[in-house]
């Protein structure tokens, strides 16, 4: 056995509340987002959990909730690691549009298509393929050597980086990944086998 990751997409942002497209707009925290962000922190909390390295996104959205996780497990000072490859997905031309009128416009499927799939890209904007392709290097380079030293590694950052994150983690097919949702201020306890595969997965809902 090796080390242990803990993925934590951001509480709910102030555009996943009025529904719009976010992508790389750095919006913040709803009122309900900034519970849910302590309550994730609190539940780590409660399973000891202590953190070698946090790494978020660019984005304050996933920054705040990276925090307050690190408030709540007494940790506030840890070194924490901003990079933007953690950004959530470039939504392009669909930012900033309400997700309910983009349906009205282009149909359920194709919105679907744009929000889901594997690597059709929206108008403009990345697809998870692209997003994958600089999460995933990112990951193998700045953050897994922390996890196969036998660290606790927190990664505080949005749906879609987590989703290609994840996919590449889990080696989860194209197909397969349309189905994976991921909750707002849940945080995912991986422990890492030592040849860097997945011994167990959690999933802290609830
Ligand atoms: O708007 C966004 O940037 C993302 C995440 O909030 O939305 P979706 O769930 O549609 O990928």
């Amino acid at each position: 056995m090796s080390g242990t990751l803990v993925l934590v997409r951001h509480g709910q942002s102030e555009w996943n509340l009025k529904n719009l497209f976010t992508g790389w707009r750095d919006v913040d925290l709803s009122e309900l987002g900034h519970e849910e962000a302590k309550a994730a922190g609190q539940k780590l909390k409660e399973r000891g959990l202590k953190f070698d390295i946090a790494f978020t996104s660019a984005l304050k959205r996933a920054q705040k909730t990276c925090q307050y996780i690190l408030d709540a497990v007494g940790q506030e000072n840890l070194q924490t690691i901003r990079d933007a490859a953690l950004n959530e997905r470039d939504y392009g031309d669909l930012n900033g549009l309400n997700k309910d009128d983009a349906r009205a416009k282009w149909g359920e499927e194709q919105v679907h298509i744009w929000r889901r799939s594997y690597d059709t890209p929206p108008p403009g904007g990345e697809s998870l393929k692209d997003t994958g392709a600089r999460v995933w290097p990112y990951y193998l380079h700045d953050m897994q050597p922390h996890v196969l030293r036998g660290g606790t590694v927190l990664v505080a950052a949005h749906g879609n980086s987590l989703r290609a994150l994840i996919m590449a983690l889990e080696g989860i097919s194209g197909p397969e990944i349309v189905k994976l949702e991921l909750g707002t201020g849940v945080p995912i306890i991986y422990m890492l086998n030592a040849d860097s595969t997945v011994a167990s997965k959690e999933v802290l809902a609830g």
